[in-house]
């Protein structure tokens, strides 16, 4: 108990000692009140044997006034204790809460990759409740007691040493099974705090992903996965509050034995005449005070236990490295006049596997570079190195002349803007969120923002225009909406620095195009960094870098890397020839179709017929195009999006193998014989795909056997 109680006091001091004349005025109100108690117990001796017995008024009165008083003043006292310790103690919630936000805030992404939301979460609301629990009501419930206990035990033997001994051993043995029963109470707490995490973050999972659980129609197992969950929290629980019961039971049983055995001895003695009877009431309401404040100390037990645990969470938080915290002397960046450089710079999210590999580059000021690449390649990853998510293993990312990580970011990112893949929304009204990284622009900029990616019809669409709630990351929002708000929010923040990663990727060619065009417009003269896996988006910018396996290997403007004619060249070509309608209807090209392997041996009119037959199929992200070992007879090909190839490994578990995007197309086998699938095949973003089936295509080929002939021998060899 001394340990677990040493371990809070030493955790919540920094947090008191702020407030140190409160905290001294509140000890002061303890002692008094522990005081008062054995005063009223020692009182009765002399009300006994000095005023009833003798018939003594004067000792009395004096006596039953100093009760009164002392009575009055123990209860001003008393509540003033009170008021003093809600402060002391929402004092140090505030503190906890506060260090542990802005902790939070200086953590780098590392920390986000290993924390789920419920972990997080969980210790603002599962564990500083505990510890306010813990605190300062349970600790001077603790310190009166143990002082209580002290004195109580002095003031015994001022009466009788033998009966003094019984009620210290029976004292004693009231805190046996406390000493037996802590370190499984212990245990208990930490496994059903483990529980309580899994399951909201479970829960979390499931309501961000409810659309792909009714999808797959996955609520069966999902609700089994709740209710064994439910099962082994519903176990827990019983055991914790079982062994806190006990905790708390077992002492008082205790008492109750040593109380009647101090009765027994104690009037055994008076009838013995070597104990008067003001005496051995006076020692048994003593003794009473101390047996209550020692079965106070076991009641508070379990809340301290619970505490400590809890605590112990917090400070694991609360201890990890800053590592993006920024230098007090970190140098005041006016804003980046010459350029961005990495010099020879290393990363990976592992030390093991680096993802960008010795990259040496140059972001002039004011210019538009663009990052392109497969996916994979680690563009996402610059630009969250440029952004110090994390900072690099090897070699230095300057901005002019500075390390990135001496300059202060809140200066040099004051007028900086981001676009994400994703469009994250806040809970909060299409306003609010449009004016979150400039709450000061007027209402004209706002609609001008909006009108300039063509938001504003639509958000007047909406029940409340401006005014309506987003709920839920904005799925109360089209996607292209969501979109076109994250983007019109960066132009209200008039940057001088954006970065804008794979933006509107999952749009419309129409839309995605206009939507850069309003950007590109709207930056002119600024810097603005763009990572995009489709060259067309980003061939107006002043510089390209190709990148692949994290390594630059190409980098110039798009007339420069086209007349190259390398990587650069290739992926453009790869993504040529599709068209996309409005409506969301696809086609291809003869001329592209016959790029593809399977189709390089068929000429035009065939390649014509086929290119007609060929089915646009829209897969929603996160749907299954199809599953591993599934008997397919249809090839795709992509004509906009990206997908994710997966493969049970001998665990059975599924492991990605490959990702695929515009112009990769998959499942050619099937188009000539019943073959298992060899993989699963899912969306990463909404995507469109061109699909023809073994049944259009064999008729096809049987007006040619020479050439179905090598289609065979062809397909044979590459699978
Ligand atoms: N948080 C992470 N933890 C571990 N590995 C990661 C993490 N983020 C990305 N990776 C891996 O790092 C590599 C580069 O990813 P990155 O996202 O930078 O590529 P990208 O070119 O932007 O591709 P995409 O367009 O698909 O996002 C990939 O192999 C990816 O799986």
């Amino acid at each position: 108990m001394c340990s677990v109680m040493l371990y809070l006091y030493k955790s919540v001091m920094p947090y008191l000692a702020r407030s140190k004349r409160m905290l001294f005025f509140f000890l002061m109100a303890l002692l008094f009140e522990l005081s008062f108690e054995y005063f009223t117990s020692l009182s009765i001796k002399y009300l006994i044997d000095d005023a009833i017995t003798p018939r003594n008024m004067t000792v009395f009165i004096v006596l039953l006034l100093a009760l009164l008083i002392g009575g009055i003043l123990n209860l001003v006292v008393g509540v003033g204790g009170d008021y003093l310790m809600s402060k002391l103690n929402e004092t140090i919630l505030l503190g906890l809460r506060k260090d542990l936000y802005d902790k939070t805030q200086k953590l780098s992404a590392h920390f986000y990759s290993k924390y789920r939301v419920g972990d997080i979460v969980g210790r603002f609301t599962i564990d500083i409740p505990a510890v306010e629990h813990a605190n300062l009501q349970s600790l001077s419930i603790l310190i009166v007691s143990a002082l209580s206990t002290v004195v109580g035990t002095i003031l015994l033997f001022t009466f009788d040493w033998k009966l003094s001994l019984i009620a210290v051993v029976g004292i004693a043995a009231m805190f046996l099974p406390q000493k037996l029963l802590n370190k499984k109470a212990h245990h208990y707490n930490e496994e059903y705090l483990e529980v309580v995490e899994k399951f909201s973050n479970n829960m979390n999972e499931e309501m961000k992903t409810y659309k792909i659980i009714r999808g797959f129609r996955l609520q069966e197992s999902m609700k089994r996965r709740f209710e064994k969950q439910l099962r082994t929290w519903f176990a827990l629980g019983v055991k914790k509050s079982f062994i806190h019961s006990n905790l708390e039971r077992l002492p008082i049983m205790v008492l109750s034995v040593v109380n009647a055995s101090i009765l027994g001895v104690g009037g055994y003695f008076t009838f013995q005449g070597t104990m008067t009877v003001g005496e051995l009431l006076a020692f048994y309401s003593v003794f009473d005070t101390l047996g209550l404040a020692v079965i106070s100390i076991m009641e508070v037990a379990p809340d301290l236990i619970e505490g400590e645990v809890s605590m112990k969470r917090i400070n694991e938080v609360l201890e990890l490295p800053s590592d993006m915290e920024e230098d007090e002397d970190a140098e005041k960046s006016g804003g980046m006049k010459k350029q961005i450089a990495f010099e020879e710079v290393t990363f990976g999210y592992s030390e093991a596997a680096p993802v960008i590999r010795d990259m040496s580059l140059t972001i002039p000021a004011g210019s538009y570079v663009a990052l392109v690449g497969n996916s994979g390649s680690g563009k996402s990853t610059l630009i969250q190195l440029l952004m110090r998510f994390y900072d690099p293993q090897r070699g230095t990312i300057r901005i002019d002349d500075h390390d990135l990580r001496d300059v202060r970011l809140s200066e040099l990112f004051k007028r900086t803007g981001v676009i994400f893949q994703e469009p994250y929304l806040f809970h909060a009204t299409v306003r609010d969120n449009l004016l979150i990284g400039n709450p000061d622009a007027s209402e004209e900029e706002t609609v001008a923002a909006a009108r300039a990616v063509e938001a504003h019809e639509a958000i007047l669409q909406l029940p409340e225009g401006y005014d309506t709630w987003i709920e839920n990351d904005g799925a109360n929002l089209s996607v292209h909406l969501r979109n076109r708000i994250s983007i019109a929010r960066t132009l209200l923040r008039a940057n001088e620095l954006t970065f804008l990663d794979e933006v509107a990727a999952s749009l419309d060619p129409e839309s995605e195009a206009s939507l850069n065009s309003a950007l590109i417009q709207a930056h002119k003269g600024k810097t603005v960094i763009a990572a995009s896996h489709r060259p067309k988006t980003v061939s107006q910018a002043d510089l390209i870098y190709f990148i692949e396996k994290g390594q630059i290997v190409e980098e110039g403007s798009h007339v420069e890397l086209m007349a190259l004619q390398g990587a650069y060249y290739e992926l453009w070509n790869k993504q040529q020839g599709f068209h996309l309608s409005q409506d969301g209807e696809a086609s291809i090209d003869p001329v592209r179709l016959k790029q593809l392997p399977f189709f390089s041996y068929m000429d035009n009119t065939l390649l014509n017929e086929i290119s007609g037959f060929l089915a646009t199929e829209q897969i929603r992200t996160g749907h299954y195009v199809f599953r591993q070992g599934e008997t397919g007879n249809k090839m795709y090909i992509i004509a906009r999006g990206k997908m994710e190839v997966s493969k049970l490994n001998e665990e059975g578990i599924a492991q990605v193998v490959a990702v695929l995007q515009d112009g990769d197309h998959f499942g050619e086998i099937a188009l000539l014989m019943d073959a298992p699938r060899n993989a699963d095949l899912k969306a990463l973003t909404d995507c469109t795909l061109l699909s023809l089936t073994r049944k259009q295509l064999l008729p096809l080929l049987d007006r040619n056997e020479e050439m179905k002939a090598r289609l065979y021998r062809s397909l044979i060899e590459r699978s």
